[in-house]
Formats: structure tokens, sequence, C-alpha cells
């Protein structure tokens, strides 16, 4: 018998899973990952083998009002079917709001569900769809151990600058306060690096976490300092469809002059703007980098722009620059935006190896760059499966029987 764990990466269109198998001393290996996209409009499930092999696939064309949690239902027994023997041992989940409260990962329990409840108005394209396949589960699974991992506990390490706003007092006090997100990402990339170059894991990184939603990050002696995501997934670069940091004056413009109510300005802000709405063509990278239409360019341009001043804003933060990562659909894949990005960035010791831009070889910056330049896969199911066996293991040392 073998232990598994669990690990869901529910989103508002797709729920991403994957198998580990856990063995005392190795780091936990993948059995198989799937994803359940097109919620809402065509659901279709497919789970593939670490090679990419499909193991088993389904649609749903005729079908778009299937809900989430049927869905849910048809993932967890497919997974239960095909356990073999494999003894489920724990779930883990990332959800994206821990509140001021978690740096940790925490074991679920009533109390801890209703307090993540009480985020959801704080994120409320992420938490409502993270929490819904922890409760499917409990109802399913009572007994199996599920460990909530929170993409804001990394930076729960940034000074009390990092994390204000110029609010008064009371209304910081209140929660309204930068958080930051995609901690999971920006934890196992430094973990990574360190395994790559331990001495450039313990300088002055900057980690660009740049997929469907993009962020970055200042890791300072392999701790969060800064991040440009703030009290929502919604504050810093121009995402997919998010705007990234825009004036509160906007919002009152929008409220005052245009009359639109909240709902509406919610929409444009988190699924009308970024690259869909300066380019009026797509969210998708790989389809504006290809496009022909002028609109498309500007918004790639407007991307690499934010990107590189934000990479200013950071490297201030920490007070100088060592070493610069890319991660994400974007960071890994488009070579022309981070050669572009680093172009912008040469005030600040950086220069590329056009060759090992080309290759995403892990190191690509040249040998007299003053600044290292990476690309690095990131594996946010990786840690959260390391961080539900490091719970599992607590858990078990307190005498559990687990
Ligand atoms: N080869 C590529 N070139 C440019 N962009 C790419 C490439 N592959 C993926 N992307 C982009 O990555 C983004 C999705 O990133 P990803 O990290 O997979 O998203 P998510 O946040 O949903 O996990 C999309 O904008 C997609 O176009
Ligand atoms: C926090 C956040 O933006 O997450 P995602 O990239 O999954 O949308
Ligand atoms: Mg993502």
């Amino acid at each position: 018998m073998q232990d598994g764990i669990l690990v869901i990466n529910a989103g508002s269109s797709s729920i991403k899973f994957s198998l580990f198998l856990s063995q005392e001393g190795i780091k936990p290996t993948l059995s198989c990952k799937g994803l359940v996209e097109g919620i809402d409009t065509a659901p279709h499930f497919v789970v593939k083998s670490p090679l990419g092999l499909v193991l088993n696939e389904r649609r749903w064309s005729d079908q778009p009002d299937m809900r989430h949690e049927e869905l849910f239902k048809h993932l967890i027994e497919w997974v239960e079917d095909h356990l073999g023997d494999v003894h489920l041992r724990a779930a883990g989940h990332r959800v994206v709001h821990g509140g001021a409260l978690y740096s940790q990962p925490m074991p679920v329990t009533d109390q801890l569900l209703d307090e993540l409840d009480e985020l959801v108005p704080l994120a409320p394209l992420h938490q409502p769809h993270n929490l819904a396949p922890i409760r499917a589960l409990r109802l399913v699974h009572p007994e199996l151990i599920q460990v909530a991992c929170f993409d804001t506990a990394f930076h729960r390490s940034n000074p009390w600058q990092a994390q204000s706003f110029a609010l008064p007092r009371k209304i910081t006090i209140e929660g309204v306060r930068r958080y930051g997100f995609h901690g999971l990402s920006y934890e196992y990339i430094s973990r990574t690096l360190k395994s790559y170059a331990p001495a450039t894991a313990r300088s002055k990184v900057v980690v660009a976490h740049l997929g469907n939603g993009a962020s970055m990050c200042a890791i300072a002696e392999g701790k969060s300092v800064a991040s440009t995501l703030g009290f929502t997934a919604l504050d810093g670069l121009p995402m997919g469809t998010r705007s990234g940091t825009i004036d509160a004056g906007v919002v009152l413009y929008l409220l005052q002059q245009k009359g639109m109510n909240a709902k509406e300005i919610e929409d444009l802000l988190y699924r009308q703007s970024g690259l869909l709405g300066v380019s009026g063509v797509s969210s998708d990278m790989r389809v504006l980098l290809d496009s022909l239409e002028p609109r498309a360019a500007e918004a790639v341009d407007l991307f690499v722009y934010r990107i590189a001043r934000e990479l200013g804003s950071l490297a201030a933060a920490m007070g100088g620059l060592d070493a610069f990562v890319f991660t994400g659909g974007i960071g890994e894949n488009a070579v022309a935006i981070r050669s572009r990005v680093c172009a912008l960035a040469e005030w600040l010791g950086v220069r590329m190896d056009t060759e090992a831009n080309e290759q995403a070889a892990p190191l690509i910056s040249a040998l007299d760059s003053k600044v290292s330049v990476w690309v690095i896969p990131t594996d946010e199911e990786m840690m959260i499966a390391k961080h539900t066996r490091e719970v599992l293991r607590a858990l078990r040392s307190q005498g559990g029987s687990v």
C-alpha cells in the first residue's frame, strides 16, 4: 500500500487536480494530473499521466448547465476508482485568501471554514470556488484529512509598510490592507532556485509569475518582502482580463459620473479589462503575439512596460537586485516577452543571453550580467502536496491516528 495525496486547485471556470504518491524521505511523486474546464460553457474532464498520456477524457457538450458540485463528484469518483493500491491519506487545497491570520497551511476544521467564508468578499472570483470542493469532499469523506494552503501566507513576512495602504488606521485594522497572492508559486520558485544556486536564493530576487493572473514578488533571503498584488487579486500588473493597478479615482468616476453599479464595475475590472480590454482581441498571450491587430501589439507593449516598472519598484523595496526569475504560462513560454522585459531592465544590470533565452535554459543571463536571470517552471500543486504532507506529519506526531 502506498500513501496518496490529492491536490485540488479550483478556480472559477476550472478545477485542476493532481494525485501524488508520498513516501517518507523522498519528494512526493506525481501519479496523474487532470482538469475539469469549461465549467458554465462546455464542461470537459481530462486526466493525464505524468508524461502527458491521456488516461481518461469526458465531455458534457450537451449539458452546459452541469454544476461545479456534479463535476467535482465525477472527479472524486474517477480518482477513487483509479486509486488501486494507493491509500488516500489527505487532500490539499489551494485557498487564495488566508487573511491576516494564516501564515501557514492549516488542517481544515468547521471553525476554519467559517473564518475562510468571511474572506469571500475579498476574493470573490477565487475563494468561493476554493472552498466548495473542501465542503463537497467533507460530505463524501468526512474522515479524510484536508489541508488548506494559502496563496497569501508566503507574504505575511512583508514589513508593515508593504502591507499597508495610507488609509485611516481604523480601516486598516478592519483588514483593508495588502495581502499579496500567488504565494504558493513564489515559495516553490524560491525553494527551486535554492537547489540550483543556493547563494543566489539567499540574495535579492524578484520573481515574475506571469500567467492568466500575473504578479511579481520581491524575495530577500528567501522571504517575501513586497509584491504587486494587494487587498484583492486585482492590483499590480495588467492580467488576462483584470486591470491591475488603477487610480482609485477611476472607480469613483465610474460610480458617480457613469452611473455604473458595483456589480458592473466588478465585471469591468475583473473580466473585461487587462489584455482582453486593451486589445479587444483576446486575454490569451499566444493569440496576442500572433495577431496583426495594432491594439493587440499595444496590449503586449503595456504588459511589458508595467512589468519593467514594477521590477524597478520591487528592486527599490530591497535596495538592489541580484536575480530575476520568470515563471507562469507566459513567463515560462514567451521568449519575446522575456527578452523585451530584460531589454528594459538593462539599467539594473540585466544582460540576457539570447540563445539561452530561446531554449529557456534555466539560466538565461549573459556571463557578464550583474543580475542572474532564470526561467523556472512553477508547480503550485507540488508545493501543496509538500505542505499537506508536513501537516499530516505534524498531526501524527501530535498522536492523531492519521
Ligand atoms: N508559448 C506561449 N507563448 C506565449 N504565451 C503563452 C505560451 N504558452 C502559454 N502562454 C500564456 O500563458 C497564459 C496562461 O498561463 P497559466 O500560468 O497557464 O495560467 P493560469 O493562471 O490559468 O494557471 C496565457 O495567456 C497563455 O497564452
Ligand atoms: C491570485 C490569482 O490571481 O490567481 P490566478 O492566477 O489563479 O487567477
Ligand atoms: Mg495561475
